[in-house]
């Protein structure tokens, strides 16, 4: 019946859509405001229909018996779907299916025997494509129970967990658990701070908190875009698909390097210089770095110069520092400044000017009155060189070109440290030659974007020959139209109104203008300026303090998850309050996730191990599940490992079974030579990879931790633990990630003695 009700709505929206298209007759017809509002009704019909393809598998996975008295039942779905009763108001209307985001949905998530709140019976209702599949139930009133062969909604989330993984996740809307319901449904204001340990759903309930915010507070945040970063692009295609299960499109998902339009981080920075890069201070560098491109003859005998009508006028040392300190004093943004500095210098030549024609040659007072001064004032401000003397005294300055010059020269460098405490072995760091960003390089750009402010007389000019480029486009296109016209008319037809004899050029492009009907998350994504209704950051340990400092900026509305336990970024942070209090003091909320959904117990007592050495005192989070099979470990020689390596991947293949992935994590650099081991089992038809991002994920990736970070597979086998421990200051840190991502199987192959903490009797030979 509901995909029935379904098929019908779908139908009856194509309908009205087609209508739509096809645009009403009479007299607004065609006026630029009835194509907008066309335009608003087609998308609206698009993004309803999308949500319907949406909700397609599983639409219906829940059903709520209450108890007497109440209404019931109610059948609980991805979407709200209502038999329209004509006539009748949306309050009367009669629901089919209740989204699991509203109010009434929640005893779904949260009713207990010990506190049913109102639920007798609640049920799972396993679908495959439109047949239901299976039935569990859970008896919650006392007394009843439970009717035979039916399972708990623990069997429902054990089903879920051991689902063989695909390489992308799943949403989890049908088994949300009690903490992390609290969690999803928390109001949107301020900063909400989600702790958790590996597996403990932090990314899941992040997302399924951004689709319910989204279905609470849709017009706010449909207008102002829901951000989503995430550590890195495999990380955000492996999460891509959750969001759009759910309904939901058009949030933005990124990660911190993206977030300056025109500047996509191809390079990579050493440790250490990404550690520099992200400390605050490296706000001072770039405060030092635009004023010292605020310049200044260094001695007395430097000056600058104008030629005007015959004179040569000069400005020296003094009065450039004069001048300097003025703008400096109306603390402007720098290139919001450059019309000021325009007017001093200016005013500064007319003096001078003035000085040298209208001085009487008998002492007295100036011959030039206030209309010639007036006049010798609209001279020089046409006059070019003044252009040419304001942009070598203040330049209009892009973020790229201040980081690019100052990068290059150790001299920019130095006086842009000279108020910020460097060492020189610091200031060695930020030097560089060649091109190219990297991600720690995004934070300084939209720093200094920030002091350099929009110069706008180049975006004003970009506008005007853009509209110009757009009239002749639109000329053009007219011009066409009118030259492949005479031979394609009989002459009675010819009488016929042609496109050129109803719209001019200008009309056109007016039209193209009011056709942008982008998503906010699109919009957003050209506008650094742009501030988000909601942020959510994944993996929230590893931004730095500079990349705090710009999200900041892009709204005060934020989820943040993560494990401080797992920071592998070198400018990471160890602790939340490290991490906010710069920018937010004590105002955040800190929830904490405690039950660990993905490892197995023996798994999971294996990183706790770890855990204690790498954060004493923070929990390890409760498995969910107490049976698994035990770790394995093996010492070999050296020379062996490759055909140990082998071997061990053939023999977990098998056990694992068909459809199963697994993931060799090895430390960095290492991963294409164990890649070239493992090439031949490609020849025995396993799909073997080095890339998580392939579009269709294969089978066997060969990876380094932190290109793990987040993902999870079927069976797991470290190789050479104490090498990753021992690769970075962060490695201890990097040996946790890789060693919680499995939902399975873990295995470890190692030479050299385990690592501090992982050498216990938790594992079988
Ligand atoms: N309530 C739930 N029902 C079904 N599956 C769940 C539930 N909660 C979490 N999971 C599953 O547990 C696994 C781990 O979840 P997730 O990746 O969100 O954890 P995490 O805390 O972000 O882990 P990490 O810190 O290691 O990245 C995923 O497969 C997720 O789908």
């Amino acid at each position: 019946m509901l995909y029935d009700h379904v098929d019908g709505l779908r139908e009856r929206l194509a309908g009205r859509r087609t209508h739509a298209l096809a645009g009403s007759p009479g007299e607004a017809a065609g006026t630029r405001q009835a194509l907008v509002e066309r335009e608003a009704v087609v998308r609206l019909y698009g993004r309803r229909t999308t949500q319907l393809n949406a909700a397609e598998n599983a639409l219906c996975f829940g059903r709520l018996d209450l108890e007497e008295g109440e209404q019931g039942p109610r059948y609980i779905g991805r979407i709200g779907l209502h038999r329209e009763r004509p006539g009748a108001t949306v309050d009367d209307e009669e629901p089919l299916l209740i989204d699991w985001r509203a109010p009434v949905a929640r005893p779904f998530y949260l009713a207990t025997a010990m506190h049913p709140d109102g639920v007798i019976r609640r049920r799972h209702i396993r679908t495959v494509g439109r047949r239901v599949v299976q039935l569990h139930d859970e008896n919650l009133a006392g007394g009843t129970g439970a009717e035979p062969g039916s399972i708990t909604s623990e069997s429902a989330l054990m089903t879920a967990l051991t689902a063989a993984r695909t390489g992308r996740m799943t949403d989890i809307v049908e088994t949300v658990q009690a903490e992390q319901d609290r969690i999803i449904r928390s109001g949107p204001d301020g900063i909400l701070v989600v702790q958790g340990g590996p597996g403990t759903g932090k990314t899941a309930v992040a997302l399924h908190r951004a689709a319910y915010l989204l279905y609470h507070h849709r017009e706010q945040l449909e207008r102002r875009g829901v951000l989503i970063i995430g550590p890195n692009t495999t990380f955000l295609r492996y999460i891509a698909e959750v969001l759009p299960a759910l309904g939901e499109t058009g949030v933005m998902l990124a990660t911190t390097g993206d977030l300056h339009p025109g500047v996509s981080p191809t390079r990579t920075d050493p440790g250490p210089v990404t550690a520099l890069k992200g400390r605050l201070l490296m706000a001072g560098v770039m405060a030092g770095a635009v004023a010292d491109r605020q310049w200044v003859p260094q001695d007395d005998d430097e000056t600058v110069a104008v030629r005007h009508d015959g004179q040569l006028l000069r400005l020296d040392r003094q009065a450039c520092l004069a001048l300097r300190d003025r703008v400096r004093a109306a603390r402007l943004l720098h290139n919001e400044a450059r019309p000021l500095v325009h007017r001093l210098v200016v005013e500064e030549l007319t003096r001078q000017w003035a000085q040298a024609v209208g001085a009487d040659p008998l002492g007295g007072e100036s011959l030039l009155g206030p209309e010639d001064l007036a006049m010798l004032r609209r001279e020089l401000e046409e006059n070019g060189d003044v252009d040419g003397v304001v942009d070598w005294l203040w330049p209009a300055l892009t973020p790229t070109r201040l980081l690019r010059e100052l990068f290059a020269s150790p001299r920019r460098i130095r006086a842009a440290c000279a108020q910020v405490g460097l060492t020189q072995a610091e200031q060695d760091l930020l030097e560089r030659e060649g091109n190219g960003w990297s991600e720690a390089d995004v934070p300084l750009l939209d720093e200094a974007a920030e002091l350099l402010g929009r110069d706008d007389s180049a975006a004003r000019r970009l506008a005007e020959e853009l509209q110009t480029a757009n009239l002749e486009y639109a000329q053009g296109v007219l011009d066409l139209l009118r030259g492949s016209e005479s031979g394609d008319f009989e002459d009675e037809e010819s009488e016929i109104l042609a496109a050129f004899d109803l719209v001019t050029a200008q009309d056109l492009v007016e039209r193209q203008e009011e056709a942008d009907h982008r998503t906010a998350a699109e919009r957003a994504a050209t506008d650094r300026t742009w501030r988000f209704g909601h942020i959510v950051v994944d993996e929230a340990q590893e931004l730095s303090p500079m990349a705090w400092r710009m999200l900041m900026r892009r709204s005060r509305s934020m989820t943040l998850v993560g494990d401080v336990a797992q920071t592998g970024d070198p400018a990471g942070a160890s602790s939340w309050h490290q991490a906010l209090a710069p920018h937010v003091g004590d105002r955040w909320r800190l929830e904490q996730l405690t039950v660990n959904y993905r490892m197995p117990a023996p798994v999971a007592k294996v990183t706790a191990g770890l855990l204690e050495s790498l954060a004493p005192g923070l929990p390890a989070p409760e498995p969910v599940r107490h049976d698994g099979p035990t770790p394995w470990r093996r010492r070999v020689a050296p020379g062996a490992l490759a055909a140990e390596l082998a071997g061990a991947v053939r023999a977990e293949l098998a056990t694992l079974g068909q459809d199963r992935r697994l993931a060799v994590v090895a430390a960095p650099g290492r991963a294409a030579g164990l890649f070239a081991v493992l090439k031949p089992l490609m020849t025995e038809g396993v799909a073997l990879g080095q890339d998580p991002d392939d579009d269709v994920p294969a089978r066997v990736v060969v990876l380094e931790p932190r290109e793990t970070k987040g993902l999870e597979f079927d069976a797991v086998v470290v190789v050479e633990p104490e090498r990753i421990a021992t690769s970075s200051p962060r490695g201890p840190g990097d040996l946790y990630v890789a060693l919680t991502r499995a939902t399975q199987r873990l295995g470890v192959l190692h030479c050299a003695q385990l690592p501090q903490g992982l050498d216990g009797p938790w594992w079988s030979e």
